[in-house]
């Protein structure tokens, strides 16, 4: 379970308090401006210098908010698909693989690939790729990287509507099987996982 514990960011979030089952899918939502993201930094270990954070952060029984970034095992995936496009599609994802199963990488990556309707994608340049394809590879990336969570920052929001309902839905089934805590930031209602808990982040108001 993750759990951010009497967070306060300030200036501008006070007293933040939700957990995060494995395999749960929570969603946070709130106005633009209210510390989404910026809540998301602190769970990675960035956080801006700008804000003074309080509180605590916990998976399972570790704490984790005094760890540097490599050290916490937390995935994010931001709603711009961050690739390396002076990689080619499978390199990016080979980076993603811890180093200690290295060794059959090349076919674990292509195997990554064909689950998300990528085959053959492997030496493809990110320029040449779509919207929805870069947002799938990015979301490969994180899930090989085998992370403990994953925070997903409104990750559909790039999509157009009919690639938007096939990609969540993808996404959902992809982090349901890693059986690991998910906390999705949106703005859109029908993001929302079917009988997923939903919390409002409120501004420090
Ligand atoms: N690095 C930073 N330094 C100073 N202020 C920042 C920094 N990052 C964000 N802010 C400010 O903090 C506030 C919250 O920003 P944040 O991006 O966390 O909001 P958000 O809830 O994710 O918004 P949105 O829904 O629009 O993405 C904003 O007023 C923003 O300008």
């Amino acid at each position: 379970m993750l759990t951010v514990k009497n967070l306060t960011l300030n200036p501008l979030l006070r007293e933040a308090n939700f957990s995060v089952e494995r395999g749960e899918i929570l969603t946070l939502m709130g106005p633009s401006g209210s510390g989404k993201s910026t809540l998301f930094a602190w769970m990675i270990g960035a956080l801006s210098a700008d804000f003074q954070a309080h509180g605590e952060l916990w998976l399972d029984d570790e704490r984790l908010d005094s760890r540097p970034v490599e050290k916490r095992g937390i995935g994010i995936l931001f709603q711009d698909a961050l690739l390396f496009d002076h990689f080619s599609v499978g390199q990016n994802l080979m980076l993603a693989l811890p180093a200690s199963i290295r060794k059959a990488r090349r076919e674990q990556v292509e195997q990554a690939l064909a689950s998300a309707g990528l085959a053959g994608f492997y030496a493809s340049d990110p320029a040449t790729l779509s919207g929805g394809e870069r947002s799938r590879v990015s979301l490969l990336r994180a899930l090989l990287a085998q992370p403990r969570a994953l925070l997903l920052d409104e990750p559909f929001s790039r999509l157009d509507k009919s690639l938007r309902v096939t990609f969540r839905e993808w996404v959902f089934a992809q982090v349901r099987a890693q059986n690991i805590p998910v906390v999705l930031v949106t703005h859109d209602d029908d993001d929302i996982p079917p009988g997923g808990r939903v919390i409002q982040l409120a501004g420090w108001q």
